[in-house]
């Protein structure tokens, strides 16, 4: 019952005694056994979809089974620690968040991300390592709390401990999210403040006007206690925050964490999208495309001095040349670099023995004053990036060395929901990214987006995100939380993708996709919309209600008995109206 519900049912109380005195006996038992009944029958429902919450919560497992000196024993997940091995049985709940050291599986991780085709997992490289969440790890390693092992044996190490996995913060932050209030239930707040001393000032005039319009008090007292229960808005207290908890419930089945009314109304109403464009629209995982020499150094030796640098970062783009690199050079020692520096957007730079070493875009050397890169060099970059590379241009002191080319693949299911959310009538859709923007063009070109706008550093996607709503008023960010956090922040509703495998993206996004699948965002939009209408619908019913009973009780054309059912119907219809949203279908 949302606040304020005790005055007003013990307002109905005092109606139904109120009826009784009043001589009319019959009556004030009915109006007792419809007012228990209507507020059975709600909390019912209620009840119904905060199980749907709650039931989220039993998918972890109680127990584990923990190896320990080659034995086996059975504890209770709150005993393990981070480090421990424990044994998942085939076909059963894995009870802890962990990387897999021994076992290939394949794991239905629905309870986290709403996707129930199972994923394979494999061992990790370095079985002995102590792992920690922060650490990069692959999704191909990772397993949660409460997903369903296949039909192997696994072994896993576990990484969190058991009050920190993801779905107990999940189940933390979707319960935190129902108590969070949404823009139209802080204004029904509003109203009701207002509206229930007015409903008292008229009860009290209705109650000593006997005298005035010649009558027995009796008479006048029914009519008053008529009004009270006709003007009592519960049906609107509870018309907002009974379509927030299915709706966020619903959500969380379908693998969107939706952090409160607020980002479920907003997501209903926005008209524009902008999304960034690494590890979003694309997979994430560029290749190494082209190693390209300048001078007189060998291609290896280039790709040393780049790898020995890029290990010190950790920007995508720099794992990439890592991995890539170091296949390439297949285990040629690979010397230690230092002092690091990164340059937003641009670059970084660093210390290898003597050298001091650059690798970064155009831009990262049109801020330094000396040795530009010359016309031939800035045009070999250009031409790779007409073929829709990311480039870094790699300087020793203050010669250009070499170029290297890298290039990420669209994900595959972009263009797809691109389209569908053109469908849904999402106007405006726009790609923001650091990269180059003839790497924008072509991704954009690709997935069928019109908009692509490149070379932003992070505050710029901020103003592209400002600019966009001044035109479209509500506008969502999707992002992978690297370096479109603050763009996500300025945005009306911030969007993380894959915030399973991220507790940063988890906790500071409004709306976090737990699967790494873009194609749940229209599901995500489609239901906020529906929870929407459904709100708007409430609303109609819940005041139209009382907007027609207050006159027909003052005027004696409805008696408390009408009253009553009409008050309590309106108030089940309303909640049975809002779990409707549980029943949300996927397309
Ligand atoms: N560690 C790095 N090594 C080399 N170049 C880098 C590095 N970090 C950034 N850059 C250069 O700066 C550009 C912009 O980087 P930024 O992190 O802003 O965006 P991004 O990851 O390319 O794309 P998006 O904005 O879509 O996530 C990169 O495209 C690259 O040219
Ligand atoms: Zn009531």
């Amino acid at each position: 019952m949302a606040k304020g519900g005790f005055e007003i049912d013990f307002l109905m109380l005092v109606a139904a005694i109120g009826a009784a005195a009043a001589g009319e006996w019959a009556e004030g038992a009915l109006l007792l056994f419809l007012f228990s009944l209507g507020h059975a029958l709600e909390h019912y429902a209620m009840e119904k979809a905060r199980k749907s919450i709650a039931a989220l919560a039993d998918l972890a497992p109680k127990t584990a089974l923990l190896k320990k000196d080659g034995k086996t024993e059975e504890v209770g997940i709150e005993k393990l620690d981070i480090g421990d091995i424990i044994v998942v049985k085939p076909n059963s709940k894995i009870s802890a968040d962990g990387v897999v050291v021994n076992g290939k599986s394949s794991v239905n991780q629905a309870p986290i991300t709403g996707e129930s085709v199972p994923v394979d997992k494999l061992p990790v490289e370095d079985t002995s390592r102590d792992y920690s969440a922060d650490d990069d790890i692959k999704d191909e390693n990772r397993v949660f709390a409460g997903t369903i092992n296949g039909n192997n044996t696994a072994e896993i190490k576990v990484i969190k401990e058991a009050k920190d996995s993801t779905l107990s913060r999940l189940v933390k932050l979707v319960n935190e999210a129902q108590t969070r209030k949404s823009p139209t239930q802080l204004l029904t707040d509003k109203f009701e403040r207002y509206f229930v001393p007015s409903v008292l000032i008229l009860v009290g005039i209705l109650l000593f006007a006997f005298p005035v319009i010649d009558e027995p008090f009796s008479a006048s007292f029914y009519r008053a206690m008529a009004v009270l229960v006709a003007a009592s808005p519960c049906a609107l207290a509870i018309s907002t925050p009974s379509a927030v908890l299915s709706g966020v419930a619903r959500a969380a089945r379908g693998g969107v964490l939706i952090k409160g009314g607020r980002p479920l109304e907003d997501l209903g109403v926005i008209t524009a999208l902008a999304f960034d464009k690494t590890g979003t629209l694309t997979e994430g995982k560029p290749k190494l495309t082209e190693v390209v020499p300048l001078g007189d150094i060998e291609e290896n030796e280039l790709l040393k001095i780049a790898v020995a640098v890029e290990k010190l970062s950790d920007h995508p783009l720099a794992k990439a040349v890592v991995r890539d690199g170091k296949e390439r050079l297949k285990g040629t020692d690979i010397n230690d670099a230092s002092d690091l520096e990164a340059v937003l957007g641009k670059g970084i730079k660093a210390s290898l023995g003597k050298d001091k070493i650059y690798i970064g875009n155009l831009d990262l050397y049109e801020d330094l004053d000396e040795a530009k890169p010359s016309e031939e060099i800035s045009n070999k970059v250009k031409e790779l990036e007409s073929g829709g590379n990311t480039t870094m241009l790699i300087r020793r002191n203050k010669e250009y060395i070499g170029i290297i080319a890298l290039m990420d693949t669209p994900r595959e299911a972009a263009k797809e929901t691109l389209k569908k959310l053109k469908e849904i009538g999402i106007k405006r859709m726009i790609m923001l990214t650091g990269d180059n923007q003839k790497v924008a063009d072509a991704v954009a070109k690709e997935i069928g987006l019109t908009d692509a706008w490149g070379s932003l550093l992070p505050e710029e996607k901020v103003d592209a995100i400002k600019e966009l709503k001044e035109k479209e008023s509500k506008v969502a960010m999707v992002g992978d939380g690297v370096n479109d956090a603050p763009a996500m922040a300025n945005s009306t509703v911030g969007i993380a993708m894959g915030a399973a495998g991220s507790d940063v993206a988890l906790e500071t996004a409004d709306v976090a996709l737990m699967a790494d699948k873009l194609e749940t965002l229209p599901f995500a939009i489609g239901l906020s919309r529906k929870a929407k209408a459904i709100i708007k619908q409430n609303l109609w019913v819940s005041l139209g209600v009382v907007a027609l009973l207050i006159p027909a009780t003052i005027l004696s054309w409805a008696n408390i008995g009408v009253a009553v059912a009409f008050h309590e119907g309106s108030t089940l219809v309303v909640v049975a109206n809002a779990l409707r949203l549980l029943a949300y279908k996927k397309d």
